[in-house]
């Protein structure tokens, strides 16, 4: 049987902004109150998907989440009518309205973990929607996402839903954005590295920002996806580079089949934690473990390019490519450290450049933009396949978000109702696209 990997990319809301809402990820707080423009992002994201496809790679689509998130300001006693509700939170708790309006869903690497079925003990793909409960805006998004989940992968002979960890510090969860895989090929078991920032029995934590994946929660994870502690990892993420900016492990760390790609500063106690996984890597093929030292890419430049951010992705014919955000070519060194890596021996043959702009001064790179799942051609079969890109869904798309996005979205834009109103039919439109069904809190009063 052939094993792929298949990347679901967020489609970027309508509802795109600067808020300056995540404190530890440097790019939002210092774009904070930038004016946005949702359908540049949009597209920036929907031409990253058509880019992949036509690497000869099988790509998702993920809906997002409906913003603003009317059930949760109703929840903190607002009410009236859509309007009043809106008009009230813009002019008493505008902080509320802002957290409210978040696309962040469209950053999908944090929507789950996702394990495929040759880790898991009963052969099924086992999904855990991301709590989020380190940010207010992010841990409003579970309950959509667990939804859009099921509708994306509903077989459940198949697939398995987990519901998301408590919401409460001790089980902070950040989904795949903290989670690698190695294995020699997709269809083998593979180990699963699990990289925390906090472990509630240990006082090595951050001093400046707060660590958002806990060991308690990686550990909850694996033990209900059946996972066989013989291949898993879990690895402590190193507080200093936290403090620097690195809020998720996929901001100084990226793994993809037999090659991971690290910085030598995104672990703690580094040198057992490589040592460990190559005992327990258990491919036939070679691991490539590349480190990148300090002097090529210091933390800041790691941090400033999201060069880790990339996705490397196995070509159909062989080898890897490394899609890199443009900002890669303008922090000095970069792009002559991933040209000298396309030369030396491993899989990597080529980098591709793609912009991201929106996305990424919001903290977000191409690798947060997606949520990898590893599939056989009997599982991707019983994917809700208007999900699955191909040029007609691609064109249906651009024109979709050519008629309902806006190019313009600043702070003060978030008090229009009929911003609401735009970004539910939107939305409504798109359910029908890739037929989810009704999703949404509006779709279902
Ligand atoms: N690295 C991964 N996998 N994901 C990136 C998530 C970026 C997101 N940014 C934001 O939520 C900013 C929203 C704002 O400020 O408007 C976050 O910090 O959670």
């Amino acid at each position: 049987m052939s094993y792929y990997e298949v990347n679901f990319d967020g489609l970027v809301d309508p509802t795109h902004n600067y808020a300056g809402l995540s404190f530890g990820n440097v790019a939002s707080k210092s774009n904070a109150n930038k004016v946005a423009n949702p359908k540049q992002a949009a597209l920036q994201g929907l031409e990253k998907m058509w880019a992949l496809t036509q690497l000869g790679l099988h790509q998702g689509v993920f809906a997002p989440n409906c913003r603003p998130d009317l059930h949760t300001l109703r929840s903190l006693g607002f009410n009236g009518t859509d309007a009043q509700v809106i008009n009230k939170v813009a002019k008493t708790e505008p902080y509320l309205l802002k957290a409210c309006y978040s696309a962040s869903s469209m950053w999908t690497a944090n929507a789950a973990t996702v394990s495929p079925s040759c880790d898991t003990s009963d052969g099924k793909v086992h999904f855990t929607p991301a709590n989020l409960s380190n940010k207010l805006h992010r841990a409003i998004e579970a309950k959509t996402t667990s939804l859009v989940l099921k509708a994306t992968f509903p077989d459940e002979q198949i697939f398995v839903h987990h519901p998301s960890l408590p919401q409460h510090p001790l089980f902070g969860d950040e989904g795949a954005a903290n989670y690698t895989r190695l294995v020699d090929s997709y269809g083998h078991t593979g180990l699963a590295i699990f990289v925390y920032g906090e472990d509630a029995n240990s006082n090595v934590k951050p001093q400046v920002f707060p660590a958002r994946q806990t060991k308690q929660a990686s550990e909850a994870i694996a033990r209900s996806h059946l996972l066989d502690y013989a291949h898993t990892l879990f690895v402590q993420q190193n507080p200093d580079v936290i403090d620097q900016g690195v809020f998720h492990n996929d901001v100084i760390a990226i793994g993809n089949e037999n090659m991971f790609l690290f910085h030598e500063q995104a672990f703690y106690q580094q040198r057992q934690v490589i040592e460990e996984i190559g005992r327990k890597y258990q491919g036939s093929r070679p691991l490539h473990l590349i480190e990148v030292s300090s002097d090529d890419i210091s933390v800041d430049a790691a941090v400033k390019s999201y060069l880790f951010n990339s996705q490397l992705v196995s070509l159909p014919n062989g080898g890897m490519a490394i899609v890199a955000p443009s900002e890669c070519q303008t922090i000095d060194g970069v792009e002559r450290y991933l040209a000298s890596l396309c030369k030396a021996s491993n899989p990597i043959e080529e980098v591709i450049y793609l912009d991201l702009k929106q996305s990424m001064q919001n903290g977000g790179g191409p690798a947060c933009l997606r949520l990898r799942v590893a599939l056989s051609s009997e599982e991707l079969n019983a994917v809700n396949s208007q999900c699955l890109l191909n040029e007609s869904r691609y064109q249906t798309l651009a024109a979709w978000i050519n008629k309902h996005y806006r190019d313009r979205l600043a702070e003060s834009d978030l008090a229009d109702p009929n911003l609401l109103l735009e970004s539910q039919s939107a939305l409504d439109e798109l359910t029908g696209i890739l037929g989810l069904g009704s999703v949404y809190p509006f779709q279902q009063v």
